[in-house]
């Protein structure tokens, strides 16, 4: 897969997606990552890509053409066609279904803004995506783009040994993860639970998945919302909630 991503400030991007799961995707060349500074598109001697606001008020605005400029020489380094995603608080609000549908397109442009954002026209006329990653107010999109970046490149086939991807699929299925343990068995903070260490697999995965359901609908009820639960769920859930009570 390859991510372009627009940005006066591309080396952030690069910066906190060069290590760990995101680091080894991109060694593994299962991830290529370009950056693109629409300021080296940009004219006069102090290369302008923003200016002020039309209608007054505080803040500045990305201009056009630079950007314009920008995204034709993405789209020319490739023949492969680009989907440009634009990350904004405006943008529709990114979950796990469509960080999954977008770590299966081949080709990602990854649109910054800074300041106020970026000039209407751009938008109407190159972003095919308005993505927002939560409900807050960011000083740029670049951490906003490096959580996408992340979020697909552990996708890619091969970038996750087989441990992770099976955290991977757990919460895959719309419920919280469950609780997690290693060593030392006993410890001031407290003993790791029997079921984990009694080698009995069935009865880890039943205990795990009480562990998920109950930690969703305690943390996270609008996961459970519109979705019928199976029999053995509602039960595992019930049971699961009535030990609390104890
Ligand atoms: N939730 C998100 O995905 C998210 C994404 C970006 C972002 N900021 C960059 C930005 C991009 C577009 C428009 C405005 C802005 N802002 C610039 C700074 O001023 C506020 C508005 N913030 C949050």
């Amino acid at each position: 897969m390859r991510i372009d991503v627009v940005s006066l400030f591309p080396e952030e991007v690069d910066r906190c997606t060069a290590f760990g799961v995101t680091g080894r995707a991109r060694e593994r060349g299962l991830l290529q990552l370009h950056g693109w500074n629409p300021r080296e598109y940009a004219d006069g001697n102090y290369r302008k890509t923003d200016d002020r606001t039309f209608g007054g008020g505080p803040g500045m605005v990305m201009l056009v053409e630079p950007l314009r400029r920008c995204l034709a020489a993405v789209r020319q380094a490739d023949p492969t066609p680009v989907h440009v995603v634009y990350l904004s608080p405006q943008g529709r609000r990114l979950e796990q279904k469509r960080v999954r549908e977008l770590a299966a397109m081949p080709r990602l442009v990854l649109l910054c803004g800074r300041y106020e954002g970026i000039d209407e026209r751009l938008v109407q006329a190159e972003v095919d995506e308005e993505l927002s990653i939560g409900d807050y107010v960011l000083s740029g999109g670049e951490l906003a783009a490096a959580v996408v970046v992340d979020a697909v490149a552990r996708l890619q086939d091969g970038a996750l040994n087989d441990a992770g991807s099976a955290a991977q699929d757990s919460f895959e299925d719309g419920l919280l993860d469950c609780p997690h343990y290693s060593h030392p068995v006993e410890h001031a903070y407290g003993t790791v639970p029997e079921v984990l260490r009694s080698g009995n697999h069935a009865a880890i995965a039943r205990w795990r998945r009480q562990q998920a359901l109950v930690r969703t609908w305690l943390r996270r009820p609008d996961l459970l919302q519109g979705r019928e639960l199976s029999k053995v769920d509602r039960k595992l859930l019930e049971e699961g909630l009535r030990a609390l009570e104890q």
